[in-house]
């Protein structure tokens, strides 16, 4: 048994709530086959016979960890009774005694009863793969049989089922039979894999067991991917792909950039990566300590179950807009985001854009390390002789002792810079004017009046003003700033403050962004100075749809220091035929399709609003035929959706998702496509793909995000002419 896994106990265990007996042990390490490898043995009844004891053992640990979590209970309810009940009575070391022994009983019922949970779960389906590995320094011993399955599971100090995140279940990942290697605690194990098997456990029998070459992995693969969706994403570990296992399993610190094509699994590779890094690096960090900006709260919704299904705490989810307000606390409020398709504004549209550009982002970010160097050419203050008791504090020294403090935020050099004058003053002065001396908070407030500028919001004035875009600044009501104004403005204040001080984002120590091509320049320069912590940045520079220029994924990632790109093709949301089509609409994408096949996508010419109503209603037919679960009925802004989601809810029973949709709808979903991004739906309609609409770029990327939205069947409806992406 390897001591980092055994390092995995579950928390019951761990705490020793688990008893003597069995639990759930963080990862197992293969134990010796009894029998050494059974090579004719029917794989469906070796495996059966292996679940029967598996699942013996399982259900004895879960009457233990249930019998003891109800102990647990009870001790505990009782005991806060007692304590209750003899409140007023105790001397206060008693009742602090008292308290603090009811939380360690609480915490202790907890972990029961995770650990029970766990195991009910284990009992749906133990494992879905089992690896038995010869290794090199052990060769006249029998090889080693290792289960793989969702959690870790141990049985009377002896593992029986392996975490897939443990380092022995890499050798499924990463492996087919043959010369393979794994990173055990003690070293790197080199060996032979002779015999890698992909178990399905449905309702407690052996749907199926095949001991797999890559063919049988596709086959696998395929399975997984021809079901339904629903309106959660769930967990791949039975199939994650070599690729994306890399990527996973990538524990290296700083910035990870995930560029994909659109269905490549990015979305569940950084949760499964958020899950793996949790596992290995349970000191550093916790649930507590990693956040996702995401796109949307359906989107939020969407994501929210998988790290549960992998058995860790839900993370903080943010939106941007969310976490703009957060960080620019006390200095704006920030207005929401505007759909760009939607803009009919002009002006706010052209001020938009000039501030969504690379130009606009290192103009900035220049400007401010010009104006706080210490060898400014116009510094930020300008120190004026001032009298502090019996002292004058000099210009000079001001102005000399402001650049000596370099790289330092503004503000926090101010308070250095107080101290130190009233240091000097307070040597020089003596009696009335030693007493009459200031606070060193009163001093940094007479420094403060000296800045150029005195809070973020004149700085960023002063830099429209100076760069001669004072033009660009429009305020939609006092003390509110544009959308595109948060980000420069947070820039200003971090230049100034340095980082804000909400526990919420001290608190991350790994953050993750999904749909990174949201994110213009700028957002990204001040997201890499507010949080400089780890990151796993995801998206797919395809999928812009503001109106943007795709951008490398070089650039984005050129925006955090040491940043690694890293590159998925291969697509598996969408059938071939779909994908196809995805790929005539944006050649440039790169998108590889997943060989499972499926009906052709259909082109209807619809006329007016009744022919594309009766469209849907047969697309409705088709999917409802097929019992399917999610239809997405996608438009390209946000006011055509309200306008067809009313017109369509007379015939069916249609949700129209905005952004203050919080939970992904089942059924029929009217969606602008903005919000479609990052989701996925069994069927998908497209409304409206005429060539008027979808004409440009801009409109060609929107136009790829609404059909990568489908994976089973897509039908593209248009008025007139199609666009001429779909030829
Ligand atoms: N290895 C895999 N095994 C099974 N299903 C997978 C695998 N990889 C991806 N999928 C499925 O493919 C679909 C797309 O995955 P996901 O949403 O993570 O991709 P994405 O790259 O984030 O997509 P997009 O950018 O288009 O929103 C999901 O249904 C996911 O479960």
């Amino acid at each position: 048994m390897e001591r980092e896994e055994e390092r995995d106990v579950a928390p019951a265990a761990r705490g020793g709530a688990m008893g003597g007996g069995g639990g759930l042990a963080g990862g197992s390490d293969p134990r010796p086959c009894a029998g050494g490898p059974a090579a004719a043995e029917d794989a469906v009844a070796e495996e059966e016979r292996r679940l029967a004891a598996v699942t013996a053992q399982l259900r004895a640990a879960l009457a233990r960890a249930e019998g003891l979590a109800g102990r647990v209970g009870a001790s505990w309810a009782e005991a806060s009774a007692d304590l209750m009940a003899s409140r007023g009575e105790l001397a206060p070391e008693e009742a602090v005694h008292g308290s603090l022994e009811l939380d360690r009983m609480g915490r202790q019922a907890a972990l029961a009863e995770q650990s029970a949970e766990r195991i009910a779960r284990l009992l749906e389906s133990p494992y879905f793969a089992r690896v038995d590995f010869a290794a090199d320094d052990a060769p006249d011993g029998p090889p080693l049989v290792a289960s793989v399955g969702r959690f870790a599971f141990s049985w009377e100090g002896r593992p029986v089922i392996s975490d897939w995140r443990s380092p022995v279940a890499g050798l499924f990942y990463d492996y087919e039979p043959g010369p393979a290697a794994y990173e055990a605690p003690a070293g790197r194990r080199e060996g032979v894999l002779v015999r890698k098997r992909q178990v399905k456990v449905e309702e407690g029998r052996v749907a199926w067991a095949v001991d797999t070459a890559s063919s049988v992995r596709d086959e696998v693969l395929a399975r997984a991917l021809a079901q339904g969706g629903g309106t959660r994403m769930h967990d791949i570990v039975a199939s994650i792909q070599r690729e994306q296992n890399a990527v996973i399993r990538d524990e290296r610190p700083g910035t990870l950039v995930i560029q994909g094509v659109a269905g490549s699994g990015k979305t569940s590779v950084a949760l499964h990566r958020v899950a793996y890094l949790l596992y290995r690096q349970k000191d550093r960090l916790s649930s507590r300590s990693v956040a996702i900006v995401s796109p949307s709260r359906v989107f939020a919704d969407y994501i929210s179950g998988v790290l549960p299904e992998l058995g860790e705490e839900p993370v903080a989810q943010w939106s941007l807009h969310g976490l703009a307000e957060l960080a620019l606390g006390g200095v704006a409020r920030v207005e929401r985001p505007r759909s760009w398709a939607d803009e009919a504004d002009p002006a706010r549209a052209a001020r938009a854009a000039a501030k969504g550009t690379q130009a606009f982002a290192d103009g900035l970010v220049a400007w401010l390390a010009a104006v706080t160097a210490p060898d400014a050419a116009e510094p930020l203050l300008v120190p004026r002789d001032f009298d502090l008791g019996s002292a004058t504090v000099p210009a000079a020294w001001l102005a000399e002792r402001f650049a000596s403090l370099g790289a330092i935020p503004v503000a926090e050099r101010l308070g250095i810079l107080a101290g130190d004058a009233l240091a000097q003053a307070s040597a020089a002065s003596f009696g009335r004017a030693a007493a009459a001396l200031p606070t060193r908070r009163e001093v940094r407030a007479r420094l403060l009046r000296m800045l150029r500028a005195r809070d973020a919001r004149a700085l960023y004035r002063r830099f429209l003003a100076d760069t001669g875009r004072s033009a660009l600044l429009h305020e939609p009501a006092r003390g509110t700033v544009e959308w595109e104004d948060a980000f420069p403005l947070l820039l200003c204040r971090l230049a100034l403050e340095g980082p804000p001080r909400a526990p919420e984002l001290a608190a991350v120590r790994h953050l993750v962004v999904d749909e990174m091509q949201d994110l213009t320049p700028v957002q990204h320069a001040a997201l890499a100075r507010l949080l400089p912590c780890d990151k796993t940045l995801l998206g797919d520079v395809s999928q812009v749809v503001d109106g943007r220029a795709p951008v490398a994924p070089e650039a984005v990632a050129a925006a955090y220091p040491g940043a690694r790109t890293v590159r998925l093709t291969r697509s598996y949301r969408s059938t071939f035929e779909i994908a196809q089509l995805a790929a005539r609409v944006r050649p440039d994408a790169g998108l590889e399709p997943a060989p499972r096949h499926g009906e052709p996508p259909r082109l209807i010419r619809c006329g007016d609003t009744r022919g594309a109503v009766d469209a849907v209603g047969r697309a409705v037919g088709a999917w409802r035929a097929a019992g399917g679960r999610t239809l997405g009925v996608v438009c390209k802004s946000d006011l055509l959706a309200a306008r067809y989601a009313a017109v369509l809810a007379a015939e069916h029973p249609v949700t129209l998702v905005t952004d203050e949709t919080d939970a992904f709808p089942a059924g029929i979903a009217v969606c602008p496509v903005r919000l479609a991004k990052g989701l996925e739906f069994d069927d998908v309609v497209i409304l409206d793909a005429d060539a008027r609409l979808y004409a440009t770029e801009a409109d060609r990327g929107l136009l790829y995000v609404a059909v990568t939205r489908a994976m089973h069947r897509l039908t593209v409806l248009y008025r007139d002419e199609p666009s001429p992406f779909l030829a």
